[in-house]
């Protein structure tokens, strides 16, 4: 099977970088660091940053890197530095041969500091480049809700792998979403799913944790968006924060629609992991500010994970997100993911209420 290598190293290094996320929420939910404190989600950005480039060099020495984090700002904060140090060091998986795949711990804090930089590719649509969000959905995190580690191989500018790990969505693929999933307790029992998608092979989920060589086929099943026909009874996903996504517009697009149920609202790529199994049904980000330009981070697992379960995913204007032109998605607007059933009605209403106002 194509890029079957790629997948098991991408699984089991959102999996590790993961861990290591919900031990510094660990530490801030002990009260350790103060609730207005910003640093626990940069800790574990950097940390999840440096565990993850760490296994994609070892795999793939020649592969480039398009990490959202880069260690300038670290340098010279050496506190931060090494709290993160001291964590990073020590996460491992509970299963040592996968571990190994990995390739050996890093080596030091400063050895860390220089892979966190190796995230610096500038993208592109020539060769292998690995799109990594350490934890999108920063502010969810914060709060205790939903957050996601997301990495997705890009080949010559189109997607081939994508693997989303969400510590706090259920790992159940039939539980309905409920309106506070942004607001979900994080760490309760029964939560924890990795999203993962082969370009032309289908979409699955699985557990998050207890993975490794022993149990790797335990858990894995394939995915797929919903079967609505009749676009009113959908259930849509949008960002909890007002900046990044228009409230107002898919209000209106809803109505349109004729739908009536509330919008879920939760913050990060768990909003296409949520309807690529169907949990939800459409996911619309419409742009707040006209100057915003996304990031390939923010979508590119997310995107191949909806598309191989069934799904389309365009912007506002119906195209496809074009993930050869850099570091953003400098020819794209806004995002519409549907069950491709479905897309075409959608796609018509956003178009409605965009060119309306
Ligand atoms: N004005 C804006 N419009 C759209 N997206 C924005 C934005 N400002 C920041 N973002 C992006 O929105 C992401 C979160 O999306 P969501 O609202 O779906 O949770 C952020 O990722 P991070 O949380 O990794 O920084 C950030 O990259
Ligand atoms: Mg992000």
């Amino acid at each position: 099977m194509a890029y079957e290598k790629e997948l098991q190293v991408a699984q089991l290094a959102v999996a590790r970088a993961a861990i290591l996320t919900k031990a510094v929420f660990h530490e801030k939910a002990k009260g350790t660091v103060s609730k207005d404190d910003k640093s626990p989600v940069t800790i574990g950005d950097f940390g999840a940053q440096a565990l993850i480039i760490a296994a994609i060099k070892h795999n793939f020495p020649s592969d480039e890197v398009v990490g959202e984090e880069e260690a300038s700002s670290l340098r010279e904060q050496k506190d931060l530095s090494s709290t993160i140090w001291n964590l990073v060091k020590d996460v491992k998986l509970d299963d040592p041969e996968s571990d190994a795949l990995l390739g050996g711990p890093i080596r030091s804090e400063a050895e860390m500091l220089d892979i966190i930089d190796m995230g610096n590719s500038a993208g592109g649509n020539k060769g292998r480049i690995w799109a990594l969000d350490p934890i999108d959905g920063t502010k969810g995190f914060l709060r205790g809700g939903q957050y996601a580690v997301c990495l997705a191989l890009i080949v010559d500018g189109d997607v081939k792998v994508g693997v989303l790990g969400c510590p706090n969505l259920p790992i159940d693929d039939r539980e309905p979403l409920t309106e506070d999933m942004g607001a979900a307790a994080s760490d309760a029992e029964g939560k924890g799913v990795l999203f993962s998608a082969v370009l032309g092979q289908g979409a699955t989920s699985q557990p998050l944790t207890r993975r490794g060589a022993s149990t790797d086929s335990t858990g894995v099943r394939p995915i797929h968006v919903s079967k609505i026909s009749d676009v009113s009874e959908a259930v849509m996903c949008e960002s909890v924060e007002p900046g990044h996504s228009s409230k107002g517009d898919n209000a209106l697009i809803a109505e349109k629609l004729g739908i009536t149920r509330k919008p879920v609202q939760m913050d990060s790529q768990a909003k296409y992991g949520s309807v690529a199994r169907g949990a939800g049904d459409l996911y619309l980000r419409l742009p707040v500010r006209k100057d915003y330009i996304e990031k390939i981070w923010d979508h590119a697992a997310g995107d191949l994970i909806v598309r191989e379960a069934g799904g389309q995913v365009t912007d506002v204007a119906g195209n496809r997100l074009n993930f050869g032109l850099g570091r953003t998605l400098t020819e794209n607007k806004g995002v519409i993911a549907a069950p491709a059933n479905v897309h075409a009605q959608v796609l018509k209403a956003v178009q409605e209420v965009l060119n309306s106002k």
